[in-house]
């Protein structure tokens, strides 16, 4: 019987999540594969493929066009996740997906990492150092950013929101991860529960590359908050794929966008419920002042087989 999976007929492959943000993976470490949309749409569809909300490409930096360019500024970058979204569209960064990616290394043994150390992994949001913990990775993401309308860094919330179950549309930040995310705040948990994100939001003025959409809520039942971390339930609409149990940039868009919000007594230490789980976001000092998102949280590989 002929195979629908084009070149990944006879690949073998990975299944795994990060809090419910699943992916499927494929260990192309010399890139040979030629990903077509298609075939990647296929794997991704959960009907008649694997089903996940991604697909990643776990390549050497060297076998990858942009991966070259960037081991010119940071040689120690081996590995490359290309990352696609599950509708065959590549996307920048994935937060999830970067813990699973370093996940796949170490249980294929192409990388050695004990508790406490770290890795450079290439994206094409820059290059990210992930370290092992004891309870799974935790990566820095980089800077965040605010966006404007037009794509460029400003401060200051510019964007409407207008989603299924949403009563009136609501003002938005426009934050970039190295990809972008549109956070809304709802006042309570009743109103999160309520959106229909089956449906895509609508981002006013049009984002010129497409959004991820965040939708969040403080969560500060008495008990539940402290001074010293922050917490907040998200529900996300992705870009290229649709709602998601899960985020990893989207989470920490969302808690800059909440800490933002809150004002300088915010805590700089943040845990994002989603419906596949929870996360971290740790906004750190990083190198020449810039402050950076610290991303931490589980990585899971389910199953493995083969591209029949
Ligand atoms: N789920 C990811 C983000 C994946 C990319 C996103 N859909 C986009 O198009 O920017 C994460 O965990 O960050």
């Amino acid at each position: 019987m002929d195979s629908v999976f084009g070149e990944l007929t006879g690949v073998p492959f990975l299944k795994g999540h990060g809090t419910g943000n699943d992916f499927v993976v494929v260990v192309d470490p010399e890139g040979r594969l030629l990903l077509s949309d298609d075939t990647v749409r296929l794997a991704c569809d959960r009907h008649q493929g694997i089903g996940g909300d991604g697909f990643i490409r776990v390549i050497r930096s060297a076998n990858l066009p942009e991966g070259q360019e960037l081991l010119e500024h940071t040689p120690d970058a081996e590995w490359f996740m290309d990352y696609r979204n599950g509708d065959g569209s590549i996307a920048e960064m994935c937060g999830n997906g970067v813990r699973v990616f370093v996940h796949v290394l170490v249980g294929q043994g192409l990388v050695d990492l004990a508790h406490g150390e770290t890795v450079r992994i290439g994206t094409r949001a820059g290059v990210k150092t992930v370290a092992r913990t004891a309870d799974g990775y935790a990566v820095d993401m980089g800077p965040w950013g605010f966006i404007d309308g037009d794509g460029a860094r400003s401060r200051g919330s510019d964007a409407v929101v207008t989603a299924k179950g949403l009563r009136v549309p609501r003002p938005a930040v426009s934050i970039t991860m190295g990809n972008p995310h549109t956070v809304v705040a709802l006042a309570e948990g009743e109103k999160l529960d309520a959106l229909q994100l089956h449906a895509a939001p609508q981002v006013r003025p049009t984002p010129p590359d497409g959004t991820n959409v965040e939708f969040v809520v403080p969560i500060d039942e008495e008990g539940q908050g402290s001074e010293e971390i922050g917490r907040i339930r998200m529900r996300v609409h992705e870009r290229g794929v649709g709602e998601t149990q899960s985020c990893g940039t989207g989470a920490c868009a969302a808690a800059a966008a909440t800490r933002f919000w809150a004002g300088e007594s915010a805590p700089d230490e943040w845990v994002v419920e989603v419906p596949g789980g929870a996360v971290s976001a740790t906004f750190v000092e990083g190198p020449h002042g810039a402050e950076h998102v610290v991303l931490a949280g589980p990585a899971t590989v389910v199953a493995s087989g083969t591209f029949g």
